[in-house]
């Protein structure tokens, strides 16, 4: 089955490219460290999910959007001069100007006018698939095109295509000094991705900027570096596995699986990825993994939230069990344990048959109204993962984005409310401080704004509550 690939905006289309390069280049490596019949299986159902074939060439099976031409077109060129694959020129679409980090100006004005040339690029790249699974839509929730059209058209979607799945790749902005409206921009993202979305997988650009510095020791980071940590990153879930163990049929229905085994219930369907190893390519050739090693180290991160290998809080321990609610409750705070609704692991690689999972099914680690049997899932390959000889991703549906998500509501209610102050100190004849800057200077789309955002800052902040409620009964 396959997954037709929806590119939002400036951050979309730049991920989106390597991540489509990053699953092309491994799928021709010649380094997968299994036999030549698994390889070409291996191949064949990556092929299958992100590729089609147009005179010999493959074909990503995506769908470029943008609001400007330039990043598409550099896009496309990039991925014509790789010689190995390529986006079609009949899947793209861009105008001459950008919403201007204007989330209603990317929903209600630049949605609703193009909705039909956009619906129907998406519609015939379907048509091309034999089976389609669903879609993957890959927008920033910061700035306007991405985020505004990302919400307008991942709806439309929902009504379009009841059948497929949509799960949408969000890129989580910097905590500081980007882009004025941001916090505004994310909360009016998620509370309608919410609605429309089967699953929101999260990657936050601070954490991917801290593997680039610590663990690939890149000096000068550019967003080229973010976005090939992050390809690999989804490679590294996305890539096929055995369906069953041991046999080289690799599963057919990725999204429909990936949702089966991680979404139980649809008001929780944030996820987060970790993997390991993740190191620059200098320091592989010196280095020498076992899946004992490997498997700790990723259990320590579940369960203390660490984002990366660096810097894992060893003293994090599981609550014991026994203990009564109250007092598992306030050792959880104490500790800060993360616990899980739902965790996938992924292995590839070498003697991949005798890694030892039985840590991940501690029910210690998950709710109670999940046990480990339902909550947790290992999907295998011996087929190595880019350059690692053994690797392993974590696909989590867990406490990891509480925090982050509390601190973009808070920041967005903030804002609005020292606004809301100052309106009324000038109604009022009373001078007050100059109102942060606000989008929509455009008369259509700043009531929009304001009005929107106490309605649906409010479900994004009932949200917060009950994902908190529900994970903190352990
Ligand atoms: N990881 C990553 N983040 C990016 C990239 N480009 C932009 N961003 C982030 O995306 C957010 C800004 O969104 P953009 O995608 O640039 O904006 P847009 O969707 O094109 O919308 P407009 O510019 O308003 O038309 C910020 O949080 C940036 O940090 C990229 O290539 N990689």
């Amino acid at each position: 089955m396959s997954i037709v690939t929806v590119q939002l905006g400036q951050c979309g289309n730049q991920i989106g490219f390597e991540v489509f390069n990053a699953l092309f280049t491994d799928s021709q490596s010649s380094q997968g460290l299994c036999s030549k019949r698994e390889n070409e299986a291996y191949q064949a159902s990556c092929k299958e999910r992100f590729f089609r074939e147009e005179k010999g060439v493959p074909i990503a099976r995506a769908v470029l959007v943008d609001m400007e031409p330039k990043v598409i077109n550099h896009v496309l060129s990039k991925a014509a001069q790789s010689g190995q694959w390529k986006y079609s020129q009949h899947a793209c679409f861009c105008q001459k100007q950008g919403s201007g980090n204007n989330w209603a100006y990317g929903y209600s004005v630049h949605g609703p006018k193009h909705e039909d040339s956009i619906m129907n690029l998406i519609q015939k790249e379907v048509e091309k698939c034999d089976s389609l699974n669903g879609f993957f839509i890959i927008m920033s929730i910061a700035g306007g095109t991405g985020s505004g059209l990302g919400a307008f058209l991942t709806q439309h979607l929902h009504d379009h295509y009841s059948n497929a799945l949509k799960m949408n790749q969000i890129i989580w902005p910097y905590g500081t000094g980007e882009v004025i409206v941001q916090n505004y921009n994310s909360i009016l993202t998620l509370s309608h991705l919410y609605r429309s979305s089967d699953a929101l997988l999260i990657h936050e650009n601070d954490t991917i900027h801290k593997i680039c510095a610590k663990l690939m020791n890149i000096k000068q980071i550019s967003f080229g570096d973010i976005n090939q940590v992050l390809a690999h990153q989804l490679g590294s879930v996305f890539q096929p596995t055995y369906s069953v163990e041991g046999s080289f049929h690799y599963r057919r229905n990725p999204l429909g699986d990936l949702m089966e085994n991680l979404v139980p219930h649809p008001e929780f369907k944030m996820l987060g990825v970790r993997n390991i190893p993740q190191m620059s390519e200098n320091s592989l050739p010196y280095s020498t993994f076992t899946w004992a090693g490997l498997l700790k180290h990723l259990r320590q991160m579940l369960i203390s939230n660490a984002k990366m290998e660096e810097g894992i809080d060893w003293q994090v321990r599981p609550p014991l069990p026994g203990l009564p609610p109250l007092g598992k409750m306030s050792q959880n705070r104490e500790q800060h344990f993360n616990t899980s609704l739902a965790n996938l692991v992924i292995l590839r690689g070498k003697d991949v048959q005798n890694a030892n999972l039985e840590g991940f099914k501690d029910p210690a680690l998950y709710t109670s109204w999940l046990g480990p049997d339902e909550a947790f899932t290992v999907w295998k390959t011996q087929r190595a993962f880019s350059r690692y000889e053994k690797s392993a991703a974590l696909v989590s549906n867990s406490q990891f984005f509480v925090k982050p998500l509390d601190t973009i509501v808070g920041k967005a209610w903030n804002m609005f409310a020292s606004k809301e102050a100052w309106n009324y100190a000038r109604v009022h004849g009373t001078p007050g401080p100059a109102p942060p800057q606000t989008p929509g200077g455009d008369s259509r789309v700043r009531p929009l704004l304001t009005t929107g955002l106490a309605a649906w800052g409010t479900v994004v902040r009932g949200r917060v509550s009950e994902v908190c409620a529900e994970l903190s009964k352990q």
